[in-house]
């Protein structure tokens, strides 16, 4: 099995993971490749026994990988999706993170976990991204054009509202007056657009949901639409620019642009564990169990 391992971050608790990860793959045959930057880390803190072979960027990654395993917690998720992209590889997240909605294999469960994969005693969940498309389209995105969790557009250099005029299919929906708008695939529905009263939608779900950031139209509230909704946001604000983000990043756009939303035409693969499914994530990340009267 060919295997590729990814990190942003190392920390104290690094090496005792990737020393797990070790002790499980020492049973296996296994062809491990680590991305090139965390590979410099790792090599200088020298806890590798032996050299490796890396990749650089997600050019490098193709069908012949099995498995992309990320280490961290869910922003290192997200960024693992922008190495996978349209290849299929399925991702396993090991969460060293804190809440680790995306990262679902806690430390301590590695060595129970790890072995399934071999075993083949897993499922893929596979899930929604969206692509963003405007005429004159950054080239800074470098191709990173697709959000796993959501599209935002949001305020710049200014305390104004923004006024975001919403197409659906080509119909008028709404000029949210707000600080800005969210378009949300079911994965990113647990993320920020939860965080604006977006409701949770399970990662099966065909649908998307258009959420307002604190909307000055008390009315407006979170809607949500079937995924093949071709979408259409047009800002407009007292600046010359908004923000629109893609997960964790965020690009300038000049007011009035078009920007055009849609479902892609390739899902990123997440490996989900029995017992680690999104209805025990939800439970356990959120809380849902605490309650102690039921
Ligand atoms: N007010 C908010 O809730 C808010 C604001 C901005 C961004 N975000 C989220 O953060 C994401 C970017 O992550 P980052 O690491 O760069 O930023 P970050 O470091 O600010 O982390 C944001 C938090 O959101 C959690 N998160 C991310 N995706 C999630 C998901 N699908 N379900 C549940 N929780 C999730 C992460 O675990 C982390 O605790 C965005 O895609 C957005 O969903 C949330
Ligand atoms: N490779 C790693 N090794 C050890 N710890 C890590 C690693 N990657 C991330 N972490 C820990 O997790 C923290 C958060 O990581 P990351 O930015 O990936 O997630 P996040 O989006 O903040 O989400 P979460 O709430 O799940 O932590 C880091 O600040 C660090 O403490």
């Amino acid at each position: 099995m060919k295997i590729a391992i990814y990190g942003q971050y190392y920390k104290e608790n690094t090496q005792e993971i990737i020393s797990k990860i070790f002790t499980v793959f020492k049973n296996y045959t296994v062809e491990i490749v680590f991305e090139s930057n965390f590979y410099k880390v790792i090599e200088e803190e020298k806890i590798l026994q032996q050299p490796f072979p890396i990749f650089n960027s997600h050019k490098d990654l193709d069908g012949s990988f099995d498995m992309f395993i990320s280490i961290g917690g869910d922003g290192t998720m997200l960024r693992a999706a922008t190495f996978v992209r349209d290849k299929n590889i399925p991702i396993l997240g090991i969460n060293a993170g804190r809440l680790g909605f995306l990262a679902t294999v806690p430390q301590e469960s590695i060595e129970k976990l790890l072995p399934l994969i071999f075993e083949k005693n897993y499922n893929i969940s596979s899930r929604t991204l969206l692509s963003l498309d405007y005429e004159g389209k950054d080239e800074s995105l470098d191709n990173l054009d697709y959000a796993l969790n959501e599209i935002t557009v949001s305020r710049k250099d200014t305390t104004s509202m923004i006024t975001v005029e919403t197409r659906l299919d080509g119909d008028y929906l709404n000029s949210y007056w707000a600080d800005g708008l969210i378009i949300s695939t079911p994965t990113g529905s647990t993320g920020y657009s939860l965080s604006c009263g977006g409701p949770i939608l399970t990662p099966g779900a065909n649908s998307l949901v258009i959420t307002p950031i604190a909307p000055h139209n008390l009315n407006a509230r979170p809607l949500v639409i079937p995924d093949d909704t071709y979408i259409e946001l047009k800002v407009s604000s007292r600046e010359e620019q908004h923000l629109v983000s893609l997960d964790s990043r965020i690009i300038a756009v000049e007011t009035e642009t078009i920007l055009k939303i849609q479902k892609t035409d390739f899902k990123i693969n997440l490996v989900e564990f029995p017992h680690e499914k999104f209805l025990d994530t939800l439970r356990k990340k959120l809380l849902w169990g605490e309650d102690k009267r039921n």
